[in-house]
């Protein structure tokens, strides 16, 4: 056996940032070598960002990463670290390629030494691989303190039949999987799974090496892992943070025999096997120390982490250090506020009070209550003054005027936008967007929406989880003197407040009902039938699926927010706008 110690390096870079991505490789680099790693391992295109979407399709861009990933090698040599390799993800094309490649290339000596491509390409969900890169298959085995080491690139390990199924006959003694996984609720336990399955596959210890931080609508939850040769857990690293995972490794010395130079995988596909040798003596042996193992965050904390992390990197990567929302006094808003002054700090957080008419006496001391409890910034603007006037103008009744209300109040928003630069938070959850309850260019307007994945009954689970969590169940919470959220606004009836006496049980289904239905039929796309069939009474399901059909179009002009769960309403879910396609029993 060779003693190896491996450095995961979960970063946080920049779509497009070319520089500041370059810095934090060489950065990290420095520490993984002042820390005594024999290799460090970045994320999937780490260099470039991810995902960079249509980018990838602009020569000018392909050749700056590809510049940018020399410049990297010729660094850390020039600062002394050129005798630590580096694997990392970067953006590549092959010469005479179609398209380009979602390539990881192995830095060492101040040289790029060897360059391989994802062989599986995801094309569902979120993910649109087919459409910018080509597919390659190559299996990149390098030897390294006499152990063989294979790299392969994160959907490379969902999908049967590519690299790994190749990576036992190939010989390899590690397998290093770099990653660019966003998070959804649960994925983390699937991850792990699937990393055993696929060490046992491969015969030897696999190392996961994942993003971490906000990018749009995804979010990187980091959760990089090292299992042994049968699966077992050897070490994690903690989530939503940047971290440097070193484990020490005893791994299995190559043999002499050179090995396979192609390998046919089950799928039909040939693996050439592309072999470089670092070093084959084994480093003198030391103590090893203990692996860092990160217990998983519970359910509604890593939900929140994520809500957070996406929001603070959704400012900060666009530019803006402060935020303005309306507090209405309803939990929505209330969640949002909480969200945003952990994201950004409570004293970048700035919110407005819009009272109308037929705002209940509890709109406004709910919210002051809230803002004396986190210390946000306030400023009271009562709009029925602003109402009167467009009402007088118009003559709008009905409807019309109830959603003149939400309209002002989002000129409001916008209007201190432009005048203070804060990003303009949009409170609406996602039984709300499914179901089309809100008002377009009113409390539909802004730039970000924290909460557009988080079902209404998740919302309250998150507002009582938050006012038991401290700031050390996560680094990045505010440590508040008290419960950031006040009682009576999780307790309280939800209402627009757009017309006496209005509430949402008078327009749509209770939620603890109705978001079950969302969940089948959004998360799940069943069918009224088999909607039906589940047990949702049928009644309710028409009317349901009636009401997210129609609201498509509500749909596509919303803010992005941080996707949460399997499905999100955004690039996970694309469905046409017009459309006179119906459930029916
Ligand atoms: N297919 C289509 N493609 C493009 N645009 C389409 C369209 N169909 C209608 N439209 C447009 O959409 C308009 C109707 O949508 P919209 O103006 O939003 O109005 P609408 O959906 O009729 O009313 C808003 C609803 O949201 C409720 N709500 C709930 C929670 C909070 C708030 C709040 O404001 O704070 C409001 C409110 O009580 C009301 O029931 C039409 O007048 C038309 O201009
Ligand atoms: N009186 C108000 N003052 C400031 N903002 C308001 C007011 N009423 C509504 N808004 C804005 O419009 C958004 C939509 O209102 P909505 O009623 O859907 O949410 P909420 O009041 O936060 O929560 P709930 O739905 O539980 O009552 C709010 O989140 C808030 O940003
Ligand atoms: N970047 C990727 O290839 C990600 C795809 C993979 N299925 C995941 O979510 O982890």
């Amino acid at each position: 056996m060779a003693q190896l110690r491996i450095a995961l390096a979960q970063v946080n870079p920049t779509v497009g940032d070319l520089d500041g991505n370059a810095d934090l490789i060489v950065d990290w680099t420095r520490a993984a070598a002042d820390a005594g790693a024999h290799l460090v391992a970045f994320p999937e295109m780490a260099l470039t960002g991810y995902p960079v979407e249509d980018l990838a399709l602009r020569p000018s861009f392909v050749a700056a990463s590809r510049r940018a990933l020399g410049d990297v090698a010729r660094r850390l040599a020039d600062a002394g670290m050129g005798g630590v390799p580096v694997v990392v993800g970067t953006l590549d094309r092959r010469d005479g390629g179609r398209r380009p490649l979602n390539a990881v290339a192995w830095l060492h000596g101040g040289d790029v030494l060897i360059a391989s491509a994802k062989h599986h390409l995801p094309n569902y969900g979120v993910f649109d691989e087919y459409r910018i890169f080509e597919s390659a298959d190559t299996l990149p085995v390098v030897r390294l303190h006499g152990v063989d080491v294979a790299t392969v690139i994160c959907e490379d390990l969902w999908q049967d039949g590519g690299p790994v199924s190749v990576t036992r006959a190939a010989g390899a003694g590690l397998l290093l999987a770099v990653n660019a996984s966003p998070y959804e609720r649960d994925k983390d336990d699937v991850r792990l799974d699937l990393c055993a399955g696929r060490a046992r596959e491969a015969g030897c210890t696999l190392a996961y090496v994942n993003m971490v931080g906000g990018q749009d609508e995804l979010v990187f939850d980091g959760d990089s892992l090292i299992v042994g040769p049968d699966g077992s857990p050897i070490a994690r690293a903690p989530q939503f943070v940047d971290h440097l995972l070193i484990t020490d490794l005893d791994l299995p010395e190559a043999s002499g025999d050179p090995g396979p130079a192609s390998v046919d995988a089950p799928g039909g596909a040939t693996f050439t096997v592309e072999r470089r040798t670092l070093s084959s003596s084994p480093v003198p042996a030391y103590d090893p120390e203990p692996p860092t193992v990160a217990e998983p965050l519970d359910d509604l904390a890593e939900i929140y982490a994520a809500l957070v992390v996406g929001t603070r990197d959704y400012a900060r990567k666009n530019g803006f250090r402060s935020v303005v929302l309306g507090l209405s006094g309803g939990i929505d808003s209330a969640l949002v506020a909480t969200i945003a002054s952990d994201a950004v700090g409570p004293e970048n957080v700035h919110v407005v009070l819009l009272p109308s008419r037929y705002s209940s006496e509890g709109s406004v001391s709910d919210a002051e209550d809230l803002v004396k409890r986190q210390g946000v910034h306030s400023r009271i603007v009562p709009i029925s003054g602003m109402v009167e006037a467009f009402e007088a103008e118009l003559d709008l009744h009905g409807l019309a005027a109830e959603n003149l209300q939400a309209r002002i109040r989002a000129n409001v928003w916008m209007g201190l936008s432009n005048e203070h630069g804060h990003l303009v938070l949009t409170g609406g959850n996602k039984s709300e967007l499914a179901t089309g309850y809100s008002t377009l260019y009113g409390d539909s307007a802004g730039g970000f929406a924290p909460i557009k994945d988080v079902f209404k009954t998740t919302v309250w689970d998150l507002a009582r989880w938050r006012n038991t969590a401290l700031a050390a169940d996560l680094p990045f919470l505010h440590p508040f003197a008290q419960e950031p959220v006040p009682e009576a606004i999780i307790v309280k009836e939800p209402s627009a407040e757009l017309r006496p006496g209005q509430r949402d049980r008078d327009s749509l289904p209770e939620y603890a009902v109705l978001d079950p239905v969302l969940a089948d039929y959004v998360e799940r796309d069943m069918g009224r039938d088999s909607l039906v069939a589940a047990g949702h009474d049928a009644g309710l399901v028409d009317r349901v699926v009636r009401l997210v059909d129609l609201a498509e179009y509500k749909r596509r002009q919303y803010p992005p927010g941080p996707k949460i769960t399997p499905k999100n309403f955004g690039r996970d879910r694309r469905l046409p706008i017009t459309n006179r396609w119906r459930e029916r029993g």
